[in-house]
This record gives structure tokens, C-alpha cells and sequence, in this order.
């Protein structure tokens, strides 16, 4: 079974975009982290006031798993939002915390001591700016920790005496979260009138990673960006907000905070469910903006099949509009592309 490290060791990054800024000793924002304006800055006026910022909680999908109707709640919410949130989801509000004070643990330790854990340059796991980092021409107010499989290697570098207590939480949300992630993409297959059986791969197989993302507090949060607008490249992310921060884009909308809800999971669809569901289910546009107080935090838990196994249009879809490719390829794809891989896989 392949791997996402072996997807990503041909397309490597330059290193200069792995290494993220030192947030630590950095008391102006420097050039390099200056957006300029543009339609989708300065930020502040995308932000919506707090009025319409209550409102905006009742747009966006909220979304009970144990609602009885919860299939055409979730069908429903992919189809005209590509982005719900999820209660009573039945992962405990414990390990939440404890990852979240886990992730924070890690990102205030110095610098010196996250860069021995740095990303390679052709690798997928451990410290440095997102992926999306070499495609922009500024630099992000952002760092972040990519567990995919075990995280003992890293952890131990960081913590040499002591770091049972971050794997221990770590490999528990993992688990928990693989089993969510499972029903919600037997929900969907549901609400798409498709059997498990018609994927190329088993369910029990899927793949996953974990991305601890931090955000921290900003001399001067309108002048820069978290993460700038794109949209995830796997089936599905499901994540947890310390604080607000998280927008999605809205045709005839525009930009719109997604409102932390205590115990709720922000849910969305990334570009290989839109693959597979024919651009029924869309992947959505997000962005991430700072703030000045707070030092944001973020856990994304990535979902996907087996990088080796092939993904297309369901075949029950009557035009197909994606050609076929496996995951590895598509990734592959990404990693040169970025916001446009779904339109050189397009055929229709
Ligand atoms: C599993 C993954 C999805 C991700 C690339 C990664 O290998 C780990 C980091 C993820 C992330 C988080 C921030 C936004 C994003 C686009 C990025 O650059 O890194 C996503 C990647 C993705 O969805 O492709
Ligand atoms: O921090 C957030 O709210 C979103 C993070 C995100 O978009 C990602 O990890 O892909
Ligand atoms: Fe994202």
C-alpha cells in the first residue's frame, strides 16, 4: 500500500518554503509577509460584522449525527455547501482539549528545537509551512506538524524524556477520528445512492493524516494572512477551531467565518470527493485569517484512500467530468498545480 510520503518524494518543495518565519522573535510583520491588496484583501473587509456574524451561524450547516434524517441532512449540506458542523459527533471533549494542549505545547517550544524536526523537502510529516507555501508569492502567518502514521519518531526528538503523553493523545485522536471520518463517508456514499463496494478500495483501508496548524497571535492581522484561499486536496477534512478564524467563499456571497460552536467539528469535502461524486459534492474555498491577541490553533484530520488505489466518477455517473487516476498520481498533480488540478483532470 503506498504511502503519502512516497506521493510526495517526486515533487519535492524548495526548501525555503518548508522553513516557516520565526513567529518567536518577531515583533513587526516583516515585507515577506505583507499581502498586498487585492480582491481578497485587506481582510478586515470580508470580515462580517458582528450582526451579520450571528446570522452567518444559522447559514452554515449545523449538524446533529444522531439527527434521524441525518443522511439527507449531510447529502444536503455537501451538495449546496461542501462544508457543515457536525455535534454530538462522539468524540469526547477531553481529547479535544488534550490535543489542542498538546499541539500548543509543541508550537511554543523554541524554534531551535521545532527545526530538528523540519519537514524534508520531499517529505510529508513533521514542522514547516503548509504545501500551499511555494505556490504564493508572500509568505503565511502560519507553522504546522504533519503526523501521518506514528508520531513517536518526531516526538521523541522533541521531547527526549518525555513524549508518551503527546503520542499517546495523538494516536487516540487518530483512531477516533478514522472511525468518524468512516461514518460520515458511509453517510455521503448513502445520500449518493452508492454501495461501499463500488469503491476501489476497502473503507477499513482508508489512509489518513493528521495537521496540527498554529496561528500565532499577529502584530498587525490585516495586513497578513493565515492560509491563503484554497481548497483541500483529499476526500474529506474534519477540524477543530480553538478560535474563529476559518472563512469559506460563497458565490453570491463572498467570504464567510465559519463561527466556532463549542463540541462541534467543522467538516469539509476536499478535491478527491469531488472526483468521485462527479462534482456533485464540490470542494469548498477556505481561508484562515489572523488575530491580534491569540495565538490560533487548528487540528485537521485528513482523510483518503490508498494512495495507490484509482479514483474516478462513481459509475453510476452518466457524463463523467473527471478522467481516472490514482490517488498518488493525483496528488502528483497537486503538488504542481495546486487550485488548478481539478481542471487538468477535467474532461467535460
Ligand atoms: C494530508 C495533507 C493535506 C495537506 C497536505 C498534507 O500532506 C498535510 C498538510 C495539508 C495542508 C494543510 C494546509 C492547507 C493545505 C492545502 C496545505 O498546503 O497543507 C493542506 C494540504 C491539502 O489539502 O492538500
Ligand atoms: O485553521 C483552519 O481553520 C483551517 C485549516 C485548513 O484549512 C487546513 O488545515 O487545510
Ligand atoms: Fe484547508
Amino acid at each position: 500500500m503506498g504511502t503519502l510520503s512516497e506521493a510526495y518524494k517526486d515533487v519535492p518543495m524548495r526548501l525555503k518554503h518548508v522553513i516557516p518565519l520565526d513567529f518567536e522573535s518577531t515583533k513587526v510583520v516583516p515585507e515577506s509577509h505583507i499581502w498586498p491588496e487585492t480582491e481578497n484583501f485587506p481582510l478586515s473587509d470580508h470580515i462580517l460584522p458582528s450582526d451579520d456574524n450571528e446570522k452567518s451561524k444559522s447559514w452554515i450547516p449545523v449538524i446533529d449525527l444522531m439527527a434521524p434524517n441525518v443522511v439527507e441532512l449531510i447529502g444536503h449540506a455537501c451538495e449546496t455547501w461542501g462544508v457543515f458542523q457536525l455535534t454530538n459527533h462522539g468524540i469526547p471533549s477531553s481529547l479535544i482539549h488534550d490535543v489542542e494542549f498538546q499541539a500548543r505545547r509543541l508550537f511554543s517550544l523554541p524554534t531551535k528545537q521545532k527545526l530538528k524536526v523540519l519537514r524534508s523537502a520531499g517529505g510529508a510529516t513533521g514542522y514547516g509551512a503548509a504545501r500551499m507555501a511555494q505556490f504564493l508569492t508572500k509568505y503565511l502567518w502560519h507553522e504546522g506538524f504533519t503526523i501521518a502514521g506514528s508520531p513517536v519518531e518526531h516526538a521523541s526528538v522533541l521531547w527526549p524524556h518525555d513524549h508518551k503523553t503527546f503520542c499517546d493523545v495523538m494516536e487516540n485522536y487518530q483512531k477516533m477520528m478514522k472511525s468518524l471520518a468512516h461514518q460520515l463517508l458511509l453517510l455521503m456514499l448513502k445520500w449518493l445512492e452508492v454501495s461501499e463496494d463500488e469503491l476501489n478500495w476497502k473503507l477499513s483501508m482508508s489512509q489518513d493524516a493528521l495537521q496540527l496548524n498554529s496561528f500565532p497571535a499577529c502584530p498587525d492581522p490585516k495586513s497578513t494572512i493565515g492560509l491563503a484561499p484554497h481548497t483541500d486536496s483529499m476526500l474529506m477534512t474534519v477540524l477543530h477551531q480553538s478560535h474563529e478564524g476559518l472563512q469559506i467563499f460563497r458565490d453570491g456571497i463572498g467570504w464567510v467565518t465559519v463561527s466556532p460552536i463549542e463540541g462541534a467539528l467543522v467538516v469539509n469535502l476536499g478535491n478527491l470527493m469531488d472526483i468521485l461524486s462527479n462534482g456533485k459534492f464540490p470542494s469548498i474555498q477556505h481561508r484562515v485569517f489572523v488575530n491580534q491577541i491569540r495565538h490560533r490553533i487548528s487540528v485537521a484530520y485528513f482523510c483518503f484512500p490508498p494512495t495507490d488505489s484509482q479514483v474516478a466518477p462513481f459509475a453510476k455517473s452518466e457524463c463523467p467530468i473527471y478522467s481516472s487516476l490514482t490517488v498518488k498520481e493525483f496528488l502528483q498533480i497537486r503538488a504542481k498545480h495546486m487550485e488548478d488540478a481539478l481542471s487538468v483532470i477535467r474532461i467535460k
